[in-house]
């Protein structure tokens, strides 16, 4: 008799525990309910959808990392890359060396391994805070590109309520806090188009060249290197802890697998886009939208060389802009337009 009711308990917590583990898989809010037929339909589902995605990576409603659900999304997404230089891969591949050398046809570049060391020698090389991982979180990151077409869109507020809000270059975001916010957590920038920025704010700078690591180095220490193709900062206040570098190799994948290698190299625009597939779970995006010359007009200025990038060929903005609109289709990602 107890051996029964003990084969009956286990039974039961067995099949409680399963059922628990089903319906509760995923954490799409779901009705549950108890009457029979539910029951088995609602297990069905979570049987199916179990197979087809056996571990969910996030706790969002759809984690942008998922794979299985577009074929185009998954041909172009490698889980493995690696968007920071961190002390743990300071190992730039051969290839990509080769085509990252030639972006911007350096002459006589130092060593790059000495200069990667002296790099981390001023610079902490700490990449987790971003790259930390867990399937019980939802990272939402609104990206902010620098399009024109974010005056008079209202924005501010819901590019606020992200838990990251990366932008580049040279945007401001003070006097026109109501149409793209006010908070930033990451920065991405290149000597060339460096600003100084708010303490609490990450600088992720982008490298094209052995210079760019190297003026990281000088700006902070002994600030001899003030030109690159056009004058750079001598000395930057960004706090040195508060600095993450892109990696040569991520430039490189984002060109060959997103790219497709059209244009000279990538903008920061579509690296950043990248950058976010890869750190956050959730990704929207602003600002992104050439005018009706196909120029990169700004938000917060006139600037006259908004079409420079079509004239010298350095970056292909209509196949960036098929790339976003893609990943807009295939639900992997939100692009609100502006006006
Ligand atoms: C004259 C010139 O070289 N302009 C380049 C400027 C310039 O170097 C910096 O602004 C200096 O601070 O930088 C770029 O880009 P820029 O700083 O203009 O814009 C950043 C990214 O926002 C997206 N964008 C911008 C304007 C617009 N109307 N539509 C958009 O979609 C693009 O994705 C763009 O990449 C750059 O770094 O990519 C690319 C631009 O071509
Ligand atoms: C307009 C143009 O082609 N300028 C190039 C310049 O390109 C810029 O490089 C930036 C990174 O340093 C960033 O990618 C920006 O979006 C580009 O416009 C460089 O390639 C420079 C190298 O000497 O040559 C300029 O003519």
């Amino acid at each position: 008799m107890r051996r029964r009711h003990l084969k009956m308990f286990s039974f039961l917590f067995v099949f409680i525990a399963a059922m628990s583990f089903f319906l509760n898989y995923n954490h799409y809010e779901a009705m549950v309910t108890w009457a029979p037929q539910q029951i088995v339909m609602q297990f069905s589902e979570q049987f199916k959808k179990l197979m087809k995605h056996p571990r969910r990576p996030c706790s969002c409603k759809a984690c942008v990392s998922e794979l299985g659900l577009s074929l185009w999304f998954d041909e172009r997404f490698n889980q493995t890359m690696q968007p920071l230089l961190t002390t743990q891969n300071t190992l730039i591949s051969p290839d990509s060396y080769k085509w990252w050398l030639k972006l911007q046809g350096e002459k006589n570049p130092k060593n790059i391994n000495e200069t990667i060391k002296e790099l981390f020698e001023t610079i902490s090389g700490d990449g987790n805070q971003l790259q930390e991982r867990s399937s019980s979180m939802c990272r939402r990151c609104a990206v902010v590109g620098n399009s024109g077409n974010l005056r008079q869109s209202h924005y501010g507020q819901d590019i606020d309520s992200h838990d990251f809000v990366l932008r580049m270059n040279r945007a401001p975001t003070v006097g026109f806090e109501s149409d793209v916010g006010s908070k930033t957590t990451h920065h991405f920038v290149y000597p060339e188009s460096f600003k100084e920025l708010p303490e609490n704010v990450s600088m992720i700078v982008i490298p094209f060249k052995t210079l760019d690591l190297r003026w990281v180095v000088s700006a902070l220490t002994t600030g001899t290197i003030n030109h690159t193709y056009v004058p750079v900062p001598r000395k930057i206040k960004v706090k040195k802890e508060k600095i993450l570098v892109y990696h040569p190799d991520f430039l490189k994948y984002v060109f060959d697998h997103w790219l497709q290698r059209h244009g000279r190299y990538p903008s920061t625009g579509i690296l950043s886009v990248v950058f976010a597939l890869h750190v956050c779970d959730e990704v929207n995006l602003y600002g992104f939208g050439a005018n009706s010359k196909g120029h990169w007009h700004h938000y917060w200025e006139n600037n006259p060389s908004a079409g420079a990038f079509r004239q010298t060929g350095v970056h292909d903005g209509d196949f960036e802009s098929n790339i976003t609109s893609t990943l807009a289709a295939v639900n992997k990602i939100r692009l609100f337009k502006g006006r």
